[in-house]
């Protein structure tokens, strides 16, 4: 698929004095995995579900799947999946009975028993609903989200409640739903998450985009200064450098080859954030920072 599934421009919510969404413009490509992070209260959930069809704006051109999602139709719905951050009313069913009520839905599911699969819940697809923990009803909540077989996908901090094991499955799900062409819109507190899944990934903070590109270069993270790290005497050397390179040769050349526990960092996707959201990075664990240059430590 080509073109673009998501067109927002100069989107606006109010909340009486609240300026929940204050002029966000945004263009998702079919296929895409994009991610929104931002701070609680930032303004994504509003953001997304004016996409969903499920809040009115206040101002703004928005087009979704090439709809307004503020006119949806039938057909339209049945395009896109969503995974809300609320969980999902059908308690009393089992797993089985929800997944295959709501492929109901659609006119073109997914073998509700695969989905069951694909979420890691076969185990549990004759248990009621309510009889399930909290990480699991999530992994139920994705299973709808999924069955309809959508174009678009959007998901609403979905592994909030996931143990490791089923959030690398979610991953796994994900990336398998992304190789077949669904454009995928997540928000999430997790960065690790973003990294792992987005192409691409925008910050909101205080209901406007602060930062905009691919994980690996969002805020100038590839060029920013790296932190090489080394043991030296039984004490924790750290520099700051804009080329890492020529200092772990001159420190190789030093010690006649290994360097004691060796490391080369460049700033995380959270330190990148957390700059981008007005919180100072945490400073490196480390014991001592030393001048500019490794020589100035001899
Ligand atoms: N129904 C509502 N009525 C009034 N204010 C609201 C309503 N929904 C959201 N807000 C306010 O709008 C702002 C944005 O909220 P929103 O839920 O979009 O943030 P969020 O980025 O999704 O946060 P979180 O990460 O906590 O889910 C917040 O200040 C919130 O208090």
């Amino acid at each position: 698929m080509t073109g673009t599934a998501v067109k927002v421009s100069g989107l606006t919510k109010r909340y009486g004095d609240v300026r929940a969404v204050d002029g966000i413009d945004l263009d998702i490509q079919s296929g895409e995995v994009f991610a929104i992070l931002g701070p609680n209260g930032a303004g994504k959930s509003t953001t997304v579900e004016i996409l969903e069809g499920y809040r009115d704006r206040d101002a703004g051109e928005v087009s979704v799947l090439g709809v307004d999602p503020g006119r949806p139709t039938r057909l339209w719905r049945s395009r896109v999946g969503i995974v809300l951050q609320t969980s999902n009313d059908t308690a009393e069913l089992t797993v089985r009975e929800t997944v295959r009520h709501f492929a109901g839905y659609y006119p073109r599911p997914r073998d509700p028993d695969e989905v069951i699969a694909r979420v890691g819940l076969t185990e549990k697809a004759g248990t009621r609903v309510r009889q399930l923990s909290g990480g699991q009803r999530r992994r139920v909540d994705v299973a709808l989200g999924v069955v309809g077989n959508p174009e678009l996908l959007f998901l609403d901090e979905p592994t909030t409640g996931f143990d490791p094991e089923a959030r690398r499955r979610f991953w796994d799900l994900i990336r398998d739903l992304a190789d077949d062409g669904t454009t995928i819109v997540l928000t999430t507190h997790y960065l690790d998450e973003a990294e792992a899944l987005a192409g691409r990934v925008a910050v909101i903070a205080q209901g406007r985009i602060v930062a905009e590109g691919e994980p690996a270069t969002l805020g100038g993270r590839a060029t920013a200064e790296a932190t090489v790290s080394w043991l030296d005497g039984g004490e924790r050397k750290v520099l700051r450098t804009g080329a890492p390179t020529g200092a772990v040769l001159e420190l190789t050349a030093r010690f006649g080859g290994e360097v004691p526990e060796l490391t080369v960092t460049r700033p995380s996707l959270e330190d990148v954030y957390l700059g981008l959201i007005g919180s100072a990075p945490p400073e490196p664990r480390t014991e001592r920072t030393v001048p500019a240059t490794v020589a100035g430590v001899r």
